[in-house]
């Protein structure tokens, strides 16, 4: 008898492996008239629309009764004015489509040759992930380009894919194009997947699925520990993290890096934690842009929460609801870190009030 979710995670690495494939090629052709800035100020580019209806559309004939939370939607694409993008997005989606299949490929998930789309088809698929999210069942996550800014500077993003079931991630897939095999080898080997399954571990291979290695954080070392942490201070705060930081005597600097590709690292042990303290009030945090790297790390024996120590409940919706920042690192390490984070957090106020 197979593995629980063996389909789902083979199908998981297939979707993002195409995705990423697609996401390379964009970005050596991207043209500036090819990016859409959202109502929330945040960029999109034809990579992400492509990369979410090719995953979609995977999804889509493998599990068509699953619903799908994606970041994207299609509302503006279907305008008139959106013409120009739609058209490029409906190239590039059916050209990742009808690849020829590779070793782990099965035509019934709706690619290979002659498995081309129509723009009406492909916009219905991106418009597959406008379910609002839940607490119970089976529902899939996508960030087709998570790290848009990273992806724009032509720096770190990630391909994000996740199994959700009753609200808890039970697959998680992060490819990571440009991300070094090896980050003491920054001119070496690039090209990273981050597979995990509850239960099941974590594992890091090549985009191509070569040289699978488990994954295990090493256990806390006060003289090694230091944060990865966004480079947008629009994403998170840089003065707080440096606060926490001092706090725990934490010697060596950060390493600043877009999106989850940061969980990867974190769980490969290339720094002791994610560090995510909110930049401003009012913002939730995406269920996307956390589920498969929160099972990345646990299931590398880390632990993942938010900055007072609370679970993240993916259950509530689109977001992760009132949950303050996030926290992931090693568990030898994780009470230090939120006894750091409440100090830091109190001297700010305390500072706010001797000015007022
Ligand atoms: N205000 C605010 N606070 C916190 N997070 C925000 C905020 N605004 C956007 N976002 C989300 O940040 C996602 C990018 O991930 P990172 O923050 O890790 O990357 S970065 O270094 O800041 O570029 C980014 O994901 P993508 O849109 O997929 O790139 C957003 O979902
Ligand atoms: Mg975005
Ligand atoms: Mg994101
Ligand atoms: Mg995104």
């Amino acid at each position: 008898m197979s593995l629980p979710f063996t389909t789902e995670k083979q199908l998981a690495i297939a979707a993002v492996r195409r995705a990423c494939h697609l996401t390379s090629s964009v970005f050596n052709k991207l043209v500036k008239n090819e990016t859409l800035t959202k109502g929330d100020k945040s960029p999109v580019t034809v990579g992400d629309y492509a990369a979410q209806a090719l995953i979609s559309s995977m999804l889509n004939h493998a599990y068509p009764q699953d619903p799908i939370v994606g970041e994207e939607d299609a509302t503006e694409l279907r305008a008139e004015s959106g013409s120009t993008l739609r058209e490029r997005i409906v190239e590039l989606t059916n050209e990742a489509l009808t690849l020829d299949l590779q070793q782990g490929d099965y035509a019934e998930w709706g690619i290979g040759p002659g498995k081309a789309k129509t723009p009406e088809q492909l916009m219905d698929e991106i418009d597959r992930g406008n379910y609002g999210g839940g607490r119970t069942g089976r529902m899939w996550c996508i960030d087709p380009i998570d790290g848009t800014k990273g992806f724009l500077r032509g720096e770190q993003y990630a391909v994000c894919l996740a199994l959700l079931v009753d609200a808890q991630v039970q697959v998680g897939v992060i490819g990571c194009p440009n991300l070094p095999a090896d980050l003491s080898q920054p001119e070496g080997q690039k090209g990273c997947l981050f597979v995990a399954v509850r239960g099941q571990g974590a594992q890091q291979m090549s985009l191509m699925g070569a040289n699978p290695t488990p994954l295990s954080m090493p256990p806390y070392d006060p003289s090694t520990f230091n944060f990865l942490e966004s480079v947008e201070a629009a994403h998170t705060s840089h003065s707080t993290n440096d606060k926490i930081s001092t706090l725990l005597e934490i010697t060596r600097k950060p390493i600043r890096m877009d999106s989850q590709a940061k969980y990867g690292c974190l769980a490969r042990g290339d720094a002791g934690a994610y560090m995510r303290m909110p930049a401003g009030v009012g913002y939730q945090e995406k269920i996307w842009d956390h589920a498969p790297g929160s099972l990345l790390v646990e299931e590398s024996g880390g632990i993942v929460t938010d900055s007072r120590g609370t679970p993240l409940d993916f259950g509530l919706g689109r977001t992760l609801g009132v949950n303050h920042g996030v926290i992931a690192t090693v568990k030898s390490a994780h009470s230090r870190l939120i006894d750091a984070v409440a100090k830091a957090l109190s001297n700010e106020e305390g500072d706010t009030k001797s000015k007022a």
